[in-house]
Order: C-alpha cells, then sequence, then structure tokens
C-alpha cells in the first residue's frame, strides 16, 4: 500500500549569520532518507517527537508535497505525479484542519464530496447511512460545520474522507483536542473500519493511548530519519527501560541507599513521608533488591512499576537509549547508533 525508499524532502531555509545584514541560506533535511512499506490491511502508527519529519512525510504520500529523492508509491502511484488519481484510493484526514465547508450543514458538505469524487448516487446512500450510524452523526447533520464542536468536527471529517472508500487512509493527530469519550468514539470507528472492511491506516499522533489501543506497529521517526521499525512489545523490550519501586517503610526517614555486589548502588531517587522511589537498573533482578531492601529496612508494602510505552519513548527521544532498526533496513552506513545531533540535521550551503 506504502513504499517509501530511502525518502528526502530538504527546505531551504534563510537565516541570519551574525551581522545584522549578514544573512545565508541553510538546507534542512526534514525527511532524510526513510525507508519503510506498509501491507494492505495494516494499521500503522507513525511517531516522532516535534519536528521529527512525520507530517512532511505525510504531504509526500499525499502528494501535497514532492521528495527531493528517493522513491515513493502509495497505491502503486507515485503521489505527486498521480495525485488526482491517487486521491479517488486515498482518505486524508488532518486533525488540525477540516475539509469541510464552514458555512453549509454537515449534510450539504457531505453531499459535495460525493460530487468531488464523483461516486455513484446508491453507493453514497450507502456508505453514508453506514457512517452516519458508525460515527453517530444524526443528531448534527443539518448544523453548519461552523457550530459544531471539536469532537462533532472530528467526526465528519473522518466521514468525508471514507465516502469514496478509500483503500488507505492517512491520519495526522486526529483524537488533538477530544475530550476521552470523543476520543473513544473515533478510536472504535477506526478499529472497526480496518478489522471489517480492511482498509490500511497510517495514524500519526501524539495520543499514546491511540497507540496502544490501535497500532500492532510503530514508525519511529527522528530528526528525519527512521529510527524503529516494528511492534509496541518488542520496542518496550529493545529498550529495556528502567522500573521503578515504589516502597513503603514504617516510618519516614532519610533516602535509601542499597549497595550490592549483585546489583550494585542503588539510591532513592525520590522520598514523601514513608514513601521512597527507586529506579532499578534493566539488569537488576527485582526480588533480589526487595529482599536487601527488606534486610535493612521494615518495609510495609511494595509496588514495582513497569516503564510505560510513555517512559520508553520519552528515554528514546530525550536519547537515553540506543536506537535500533532492523538488519533489513536499507541503511547505506549501518543504522544509527543513536539519534544525530541537531547540526548535522542541518548543512550549511552558502
Ligand atoms: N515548508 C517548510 N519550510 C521549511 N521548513 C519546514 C517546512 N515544513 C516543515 N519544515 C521543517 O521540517 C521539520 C519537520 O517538520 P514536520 O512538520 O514534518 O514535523 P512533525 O514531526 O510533523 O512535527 P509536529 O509533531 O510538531 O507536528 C521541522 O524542523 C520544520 O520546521
Amino acid at each position: 500500500m506504502i513504499e517509501a525508499e530511502d525518502v528526502v524532502k530538504s527546505f531551504t531555509v534563510r537565516t541570519r549569520t551574525g551581522g545584522l545584514r549578514r544573512r545565508g541560506r541553510t538546507t534542512l533535511r526534514a525527511v532524510d532518507g526513510v525507508s519503510f512499506a506498509v501491507e494492505p490491511g495494516e494499521f500503522v502508527g507513525y511517531l516522532g517527537p516535534n519536528g521529527a519529519g512525520k507530517s512532511t512525510t505525510i504531504k509526500m504520500l499525499t502528494g501535497i508535497l514532492t521528495a527531493s529523492s528517493g522513491t515513493l508509491r502509495v497505491c502503486g502511484l507515485d503521489p505527486s505525479r498521480r495525485r488526482t488519481s491517487l486521491a479517488r484510493r486515498l482518505g486524508v484526514v488532518f486533525g488540525q484542519r477540516t475539509t469541510l465547508w464552514w458555512d453549509l450543514p454537515l449534510r450539504d458538505s457531505l453531499t459535495l464530496v460525493r460530487r468531488l469524487y464523483r461516486v455513484e448516487p446508491a453507493a453514497h446512500r450507502a456508505r453514508f447511512a453506514e457512517l452516519s450510524e458508525l460515527l453517530e452523526l444524526d443528531p448534527f447533520l443539518d448544523t453548519p460545520v461552523r457550530q459544531l464542536s471539536l469532537g462533532q468536527r472530528m467526526r465528519g471529517d473522518l466521514a468525508a474522507a471514507l465516502l469514496h472508500d478509500p483503500e488507505l487512509l492517512v491520519l495526522d493527530e486526529p483524537t488533538i483536542g477530544l475530550d476521552v469519550v470523543s476520543k473513544a468514539t473515533v478510536r472504535d470507528f477506526l478499529e472497526r473500519i480496518n478489522a471489517e472492511r480492511g482498509t490500511t491506516i497510517l495514524l500519526t499522533t501524539h495520543d499514546l493511548g491511540d497507540i496502544e489501543r490501535l497500532c500492532r506497529r510503530v514508525l519511529i521517526i527522528d530528526h528525519g530519519r527512521l529510527a524503529y521499525d516494528g511492534g509496541l512489545d518488542e520496542l518496550r523490550r529493545t529498550v529495556d527501560a528502567d522500573r521503578v519501586l515504589v516502597a513503603e517503610l514504617a516510618r519516614p526517614g532519610p533516602p535509601i541507599v542499597l549497595d550490592d555486589p549483585e546489583f550494585g548502588r542503588i539510591e532513592a531517587e525520590r522520598v514523601q513521608g514513608p514513601r521512597q522511589w527507586l529506579r532499578l537498573p534493566s539488569a537488576a533482578n527485582a526480588a533480589t533488591v526487595v529482599a536487601a531492601l527488606a534486610r535493612r529496612h521494615e518495609v510495609r508494602d511494595i509496588a514495582l512499576r513497569e516503564a510505560g510505552i510513555e517512559d520508553v519513548l520519552a528515554g528514546l527521544y530525550r536519547g537515553d537509549h540506543a536506537y535500533t532498526c532492523p538488519a533489513d533496513l536499507p541503511w547505506e552506513d549501518g543504522p544509527p547508533s543513536g539519534p544525530p545531533e541537531r547540526p548535522d540535521h542541518r548543512s550549511m550551503v552558502e
């Protein structure tokens, strides 16, 4: 459904280089040699910190931007050359923008979408009825789009993106700003169209709840380069994120220090009354640490917190962990051992 091979997108940006009047130009490689493939029916998360190159990738996939180099095929088509043909096979939702007509009732916006995509009236009626039911559009179909709440508008945008029954749906932050109930509606809907209709979905989001709930596979991009391609569980295992032991002692005391030949030195990193938080190195055996703790302190209660996906990603984005990527990714000089420094990202041309 998507084939990206060594895709690069560079922007030329003006910079001041010292004195007031001295200006230069910098080439910014927003996407820097990205390669991946998405099979029909997959639900893939596309993650990365702010400015990593996610939206730029999505704009290239949808034909809005043309890649500076590399090969890109979406539904078998070159997106920038076959933009109109691709539009018939692709649905796109940008959470921060709407494709609906602001002053028209939602129903009329959706009718216009039918005409734009030249959907047959009978097929449109069936699809419209199905999407209205799944997204619960009925109560606000006759409300002008500008009067819709964010959650209602997003449901309208999803319907507009899917009315022509595309094979591939590309979503850029579809749950941004939604409350928990609206998020759940959108997530349930996406899960259903992926499972029941086999629609392939590429989802960009900073909401890790979306990712944990929906995506079996994630791609992580950082500084324009693909840093990880694989499952969420493998990602957790790969980075070996630290676990945290929360110990409740019989009485408040100074920060715990454990020094043991088996696991080395562990110091409490937070103390709150009788509670103390100890970060366990990934190699440490939790049972050994708990036994050492119980020998030296009167312990009332213990909790062990595994690193959540949020901790794992925060560590990756900060550069605490070495990145890994599958060996079959076509890195020219082998995979990067860590995220490149910012200066490598920009190369001065003038
Ligand atoms: N039209 C443009 N001209 C110059 N630089 C651009 C342009 N569009 C994006 N960039 C730069 O490219 C880099 C990647 O931007 P992009 O919008 O793809 O990031 P992102 O991963 O989507 O970030 P966010 O999570 O904040 O939306 C950023 O440094 C951004 O400033």
